[in-house]
């Protein structure tokens, strides 16, 4: 009997086709848009999308070039962003690999969607956004931004409040003409060597603690709306003494369902008798309601009690992709876990107070440069004795004040009470809007309250950690500002507003690798570069490379 022949021995395969994309022409800027991936958020920007992109078009047109749009809008979905990182693979396919390339943002969008067609891409990239209020196109630039500063990929920025700056029109040119475009960064300096000082020793020392008993970060499912550049691999991250416990949202749904009523309405009348006020109404689908803070509440006392099982020294929610779907979103937790002073949380079996009479370091949107900064800010600041409440915000928008430039930091949720005049008191609990949360849920709104703060961020560049670390202030500005600042943002945030020392708007932009600001108090400026000196000892002595950016100075005595 003769065997079977062997399907494989003709030797002809069956190749793949490989896509033909069109050659770059001459003059020719190529066009594409990242979008968020909650379709609500796409439609509703829009508006904002188009009008940036007629400002860059004619911008490029100005300068002798034409700008081609990689795909047109889909009348079906009612916008024309990239809408999953799966779309971004399949309009990368038609860009030429080596054309000049626009990524254009009005709105805040998930990085992923067009990272991995920029990882490959061969041409020069220009990110651009509007620098606008209403819809966070600067935000999501600065998350692009960091996420190719990751993954070591080239680029240029620039930004435009109305597209008719002469700097902004003068930039296209140029990279129009050089595919390159350089901004200012004067105001950054490394890390000298530091001095013997009682603060070098304090970061030497809590950093030598760090390294010989290690950390834990908790981590409920880790990676947020695209952003590539708040995670940090285990291989940078564990030489600092740091280590991840990957925990998943669906036990924490899970463990919300065995708290009770009568727990969850004691925090609720804890956060009231502590002057907490909240904008209740009865429709679940617009407003906050009683039935949403209570859902809150319990996670609140869930997540404790997980952190408490796995012994963690620091925790971040994901919180915008599945839980959002799931319950009232988590901003509400978060703020009072990055507390001193909150409402009490026992061990199921009543025995222990969790915590009792201290911050549990949490890192918003799962952000893990923020975990590392947040556990490194409540070891320095408690150990010199200040309210280690620190929180992120988002890199909002900013304006002149009376010939200020003072920035809109706001964190899209909850800042720590300790933040706000009168603690509990200057907090009030509105509902997360329904665009970004059908669930609804309280944030913790108010205004940040004036004093002296550090502010950093902790980044990914050329496979190693750095911080940027500097000195700035929150201001008092007059209430009809703030409430004109608020209004032209989302209201139902809290708001910083910040004066950055020795660092100008743009330099701050072109320099900064993330979405996210850090922001801490100290008790005066003098205190400030006390501990901001200690801090960036404790980076430095864990090799994370320290910048100090603008009017940042250490203790050299
Ligand atoms: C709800 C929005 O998506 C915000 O969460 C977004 O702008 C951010 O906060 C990004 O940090």
């Amino acid at each position: 009997m003769t065997a079977t022949a062997d399907a494989t021995e003709s030797r002809t395969y069956a190749l793949p086709e490989r896509a033909q994309r069109p050659s770059a022409a001459e003059g020719e800027v190529w066009l594409i848009p990242s979008g968020d991936l909650r379709e609500s958020a796409n439609t509703e920007s829009w508006g904002a999308q188009q009008e940036l992109e007629r400002q860059v078009t004619e911008a490029f047109e100005a300068a002798g070039a034409r700008v081609r749009r990689a795909f047109e809008a889909d009348p079906e979905f009612g916008h024309g962003f990239i809408r999953s990182q799966r779309m971004g693979m399949e309009v990368f396919r038609s860009i030429p690999t080596d054309a000049p390339l626009v990524v254009a943002t009005a709105n805040w969008q998930y990085s992923h969607h067009v990272l991995a067609g920029l990882r490959t891409h061969r041409g020069p990239i220009l990110t651009v956004a509007n620098f606008a209020p209403e819809w966070p196109g600067l935000v999501g630039l600065l998350n692009l931004n960091g996420g190719l500063t990751k993954m070591g990929r080239e680029y240029s920025s620039i930004w435009t409040v109305d597209g008719t700056d002469d700097w902004f029109r003068e930039g296209v040119a140029t990279w129009a003409r050089t595919g390159a475009l350089e901004h200012d960064a004067s105001h950054v300096k490394d890390l000298p060597a530091l001095a013997d000082t009682p603060e070098s020793r304090l970061g030497a020392a809590l950093a030598e603690q760090l390294l010989e008993d290690k950390a834990i970060i908790g981590i409920f499912d880790e990676g947020c709306m695209g952003m590539y550049n708040a995670i940090i691999d285990d291989e940078l991250l564990n030489p600092l003494g740091i280590f991840k416990e990957r925990l998943s949202q669906s036990a924490l749904w899970a463990e919300m369902q065995t708290v009770s009523d009568a727990e969850a309405d004691a925090v609720g009348r804890w956060l009231t008798d502590a002057g907490m006020t909240f904008r209740l109404g009865t429709d679940e689908a617009t407003e906050l309601t009683e039935n949403q803070l209570r859902w809150q509440y319990k996670m609140y006392i869930a997540a404790l009690r997980i952190s408490d099982d796995f012994g963690l020294d620091a925790v971040g929610i994901q919180y915008q992709q599945g839980l959002k779907d799931v319950c009232p979103a988590s901003d509400l937790v978060e703020g009072l876990l990055n507390n001193l002073e909150r409402p009490e949380v026992t061990s199921r079996d009543g025995e222990r107070v969790l915590w009792e009479g201290k911050a549990l370091p949490n890192f918003n949107e799962v952000d893990e440069g923020v975990a590392v900064d947040a556990l490194i800010t409540n070891r320095v600041w408690s150990a010199m004795g200040m309210d280690p409440a620190t929180t992120l915000h988002d890199v909002r928008w900013g304006e002149d004040f009376e010939g200020e430039y003072v920035w809109v930091y706001e964190i899209s949720g909850s800042v720590p009470p300790s933040h706000l005049p009168g603690g509990y008191a200057g907090a009030e609990g509105w509902r997360q809007g329904p665009t970004f949360f059908p669930a609804g849920g309280s944030t913790i709104n108010g205004v940040s309250r004036p004093g002296e703060i550090v502010w950093s961020r902790v980044y990914i560049e050329g496979g190693a950690l750095h911080a940027d670390v500097g000195r700035c202030r929150v201001v008092e500005l007059p209430e009809a500002e703030v409430t004109r600042r608020k209004e032209s943002t989302n209201p139902e945030w809290p708001i910083a507003s910040v004066v950055l020392d020795g660092v100008s708007r743009d330099q701050f932009m072109a320099r900064h690798k993330a979405n996210h600001a850090q922001l801490v108090y100290a008790d005066s400026a003098a205190a400030a570069d006390r501990a901001l000196t200690a801090k960036a000892a404790m980076f430095d002595r864990l090799g994370v490379q320290v910048h100090l950016c603008g009017d940042a100075t250490v203790l050299q005595s």
